[in-house]
């Protein structure tokens, strides 16, 4: 019988965008106070690479000399109007959100390839990575790129560790959840034992994320930028990502943790939205001493029935899309569902249980 779904090999990969002009990658730069973001932002306008870039900052009133000199020394004042740096990339600030500075931007769009937008020390990154997302979504100009979290390698373990009262978020840990590419900065200030220590905590919060080690946030371009980690464009890479992705011990009692599992067959897309929604929305999933489980990043790959290509799950906070990549599953490739969970409370057998019941609905697992 004909497959209803052909799928030749060599799929052109789908562009969200169809009109003539490129949507152009937002990347957010996130960490907390002093970590080295605007270093970052710094070395990235002033290296090689061939693009003009946009950098936005967020709220800076309080921000160091430092932004103070890369805007271009405004005479220390805030601005909220672009600037045009000497090599022909756009600086500006704004106060409340990205928003109204990617309106403005759009405006001169067509004079720059690239956003990169650096957040306060205490921001929430995945507000703000929503805000892009769901703007996408609705056909915006842009698209969300990655989220790069810098890490201070002195410090950085005493805000993990911080206390916070019952119920708050450690901002710290949250930044490092979400991050696409983590850059533990300012390497010279610890020694090597300190760096394992750190490197292996922020490995247990984000067992997906790619960790890079710097000083003065210098770090090889092509490793920030274009990483497309919320497009199906890395669907393929996402694939074998997921594969080698492990469940972190956690290093302290209630500490924000990755959780992996698989589970073969094929699933029912309906069941597996419901599945999603119960976790993200209704956080319907308790752990042993009855804790939500609250997942903040979530990425998978899917078999999902009838549909001959991988489907890749994307969720940030209470947000997430299913598409289909550009990869079959292959004639005998085994059809297998790979899930990653970045979260506070979580355990992993009890929610692959869940997972397992909430497929097998009966006619739902083939
Ligand atoms: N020793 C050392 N200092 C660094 C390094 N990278 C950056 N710094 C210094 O750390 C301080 C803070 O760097 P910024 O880039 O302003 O940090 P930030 O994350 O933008 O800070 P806020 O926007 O205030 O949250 C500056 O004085 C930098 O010169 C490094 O690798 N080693
Ligand atoms: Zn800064």
């Amino acid at each position: 019988m004909e497959e209803e779904d052909e799928c030749p090999e060599l799929v052109p990969i789908k562009e969200k965008s169809t009109g003539p002009t490129a949507q152009i990658p937002v990347t957010i730069i996130t960490g907390y106070l002093g970590a080295g973001k605007t270093t970052l932002l710094n070395y990235i306008l002033t290296e090689q690479h061939n693009k003009r870039i946009a950098v936005i900052l967020n709220e800076f009133g309080e921000g160091s000399a430092l932004e103070k000199s890369l805007a271009v020394s405004q005479a220390g004042e805030l601005y909220e109007e672009w600037l045009e740096l000497r090599n022909g990339c756009l600086c500006c600030s704004v106060k409340d959100n990205g928003l109204k500075a990617i309106e403005n931007l759009m405006e001169k769009k067509g004079k720059f390839d690239y956003i990169l937008l650096e957040t306060t020390g205490l921001a929430d990154p995945g507000a703000v990575a929503s805000m892009f997302w769901v703007d996408a979504e609705l056909g915006s100009d842009v698209y969300l790129d990655g989220i790069v979290t810098v890490i201070d390698a002195k410090y950085g373990m005493q805000h993990l560790t911080e206390e916070k009262p019952e119920g708050l978020i450690n901002e710290a840990a949250r930044q490092i959840a979400l991050a696409d590419l983590a850059i533990i900065n300012k390497t010279d200030l610890v020694n090597e034992s300190e760096m394992v220590e750190l490197r292996g905590m922020v490995r247990s919060i984000n067992g997906l994320g790619k960790i890079l080690e710097t000083q003065k946030s210098r770090v090889d371009l092509s490793q920030v930028l274009d990483l497309h980690s919320f497009d199906t464009k890395d669907g393929i890479r996402l694939a074998e990502k997921l594969q080698l992705v492990k469940t972190s011990q956690p290093h302290l009692d209630k500490s924000m943790l990755t959780i992996t599992f698989e589970v073969p067959g094929s699933v029912s897309e309906d069941l597996l939205n419901i599945f999603i929604q119960n976790l993200l929305w209704e956080k319907t999933f308790k752990n042993k001493t009855g804790l939500a489980m609250i997942v903040i990043r979530l990425k998978g790959i899917f078999s999902i029935q009838q549909k001959q290509k991988k489907v890749m799950l994307q969720g940030v906070h209470e947000l997430y899309e299913l598409d289909e990549t550009s990869e079959c599953w292959a004639d005998h490739e085994p059809r297998i569902n790979r899930l990653v969970f970045i979260g506070r409370n979580l355990d992993g057998d009890i929610l692959k249980k869940e997972f397992i019941s909430a497929m097998s609905n009966k006619d739902c697992v083939e």
